[in-house]
């Protein structure tokens, strides 16, 4: 890790990355009438450049406290709020009022001005911005063709859809050109193909503009269509953190798992099983394996080789290939029938070609 010294602030560059948002130790307590609550415990993350940041969790989690503590909607009990290199906390309120237009914020319910038209709500950010009329004029319509509104300009909100909604929102959120966009369950009054326009729109703000994303929502769906890196929270505390690729094919903690499973099938398995469902019954010679596997070898014959290799009959049960962040995921459900040394052997060699073997029953 280096320091690099950028006009008064530091920044930490990881090898080139630079991080747009870093959070130590943050804990927020609320005070209500009979006791604490303890929002958000010790959680410390980091966001770098061009990241689209996902953080997951159930309700209660702490998830809103937690990003709405990175603008200083919520100021943290405790713990450092870094932003573009500037540690927000310190900032006297004229600096933060600066420092806080760079941090775009979209909601779950839009928060458009109803009274408003959707061209008045896109420019009312730039209001006391020194900008001319003609200059905001122009911002607003650069933002309503990339949110591809132009011809709702003088709607009103009523007269739009809920998609639409988010699209003006999005835009709103735009108009003073931050390098940071909060989005708060942005999709989650949404219907699914409408989620599915909204997100595509995000990353492509992401990769046009070279905006950085911190993404709250309960679903992983979301997460994985978008994100690059999550979070996953429980109980206040951030419990596993990485890279998409690494989370999904290799998840450590159970809430993980469990937010993994509602986004494939493969689950079902594990119920066909409880339930001692034909399909997935074994006979005594019989195993019954779930694999997982990522980049590094799906390339790999495995599957050829364990049958040239091994005096084996393989069934498939369950097949499904995901790519998350252009990196293919499989998930494999087999049956394996033959002598037990053979299917020991033949759970080792899949192993040391890097597949995750689970074995089912
Ligand atoms: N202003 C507040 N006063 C008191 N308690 C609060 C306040 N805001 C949040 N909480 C509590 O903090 C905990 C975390 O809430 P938070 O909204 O951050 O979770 P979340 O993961 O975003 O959940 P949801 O998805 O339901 O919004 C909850 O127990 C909530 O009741």
């Amino acid at each position: 890790m280096t320091f690099v010294l950028m006009g008064e602030c530091f920044f930490y560059d990881f090898g080139g990355y630079m991080e747009k948002v870093v959070l130590k130790h943050i804990s927020k307590t609320f005070q209500v009438k009979t006791h604490d609550v303890h929002a958000v415990k010790d959680v410390s993350l980091s966001v770098d450049e061009g990241d689209i940041f996902g953080v997951i969790g159930f309700s209660g989690a702490g998830k809103s406290t937690l990003i709405r503590c990175i603008n200083l909607l919520e100021r943290p009990t405790s713990g450092e709020v870094w932003v573009n290199g500037k540690n927000l906390i310190e900032l006297p309120a004229k600096q933060l009022r600066e420092e806080r237009k760079k941090i775009g914020m979209i909601f779950q319910h839009f928060n458009l001005m109803r009274s408003r038209t959707v061209a008045q709500n896109i420019a009312y950010p730039l209001k006391g911005s020194g900008k001319s009329k003609a200059e905001i004029e122009a911002k607003v319509s650069e933002l309503l063709e990339l949110v591809e509104l132009s011809d709702k300009a003088k709607a009103y909100p009523s007269q739009l859809s809920g998609g639409q909604k988010q699209r003006v929102a999005i835009a709103r959120a735009l108009a003073n050109d931050p390098s940071i966009l909060l989005c708060d369950e942005a999709t989650s009054a949404l219907d699914p193909q409408t989620t599915q326009s909204i997100l595509q729109l995000l990353k492509e703000v992401n990769e046009k503009l070279k905006l950085t994303i911190v993404i709250i929502t309960h679903e992983m769906a979301v997460v994985k269509q978008i994100c690059n890196r999550v979070a996953i929270m429980e109980n206040g505390v951030v419990v596993e953190q990485g890279n998409i690729v690494d989370i999904f094919s290799n998840p450590q903690n159970q809430t993980t798992k469990n937010f993994i499973n509602t986004t494939t099938s493969i689950n079902e398995i594990y119920e066909m099983i409880e339930e001692e469902n034909p399909l997935v019954k074994l006979e005594e010679n019989e195993t019954m394996l779930r694999l997982t596997y990522g980049s590094s070898n799906t390339d790999e014959p495995i599957m050829s080789e364990l049958v040239n290799q091994f005096n084996l009959e393989f069934n498939i049960v369950f097949a499904n290939v995901e790519v998350l962040s252009a990196t293919p995921i499989g998930n494999l459900v087999v049956k394996l029938k033959g002598e037990t040394k053979d299917r020991q052997d033949a759970i080792s060699y899949i192993e040391k070609q890097g597949v995750k073997v689970e074995v089912l029953n």
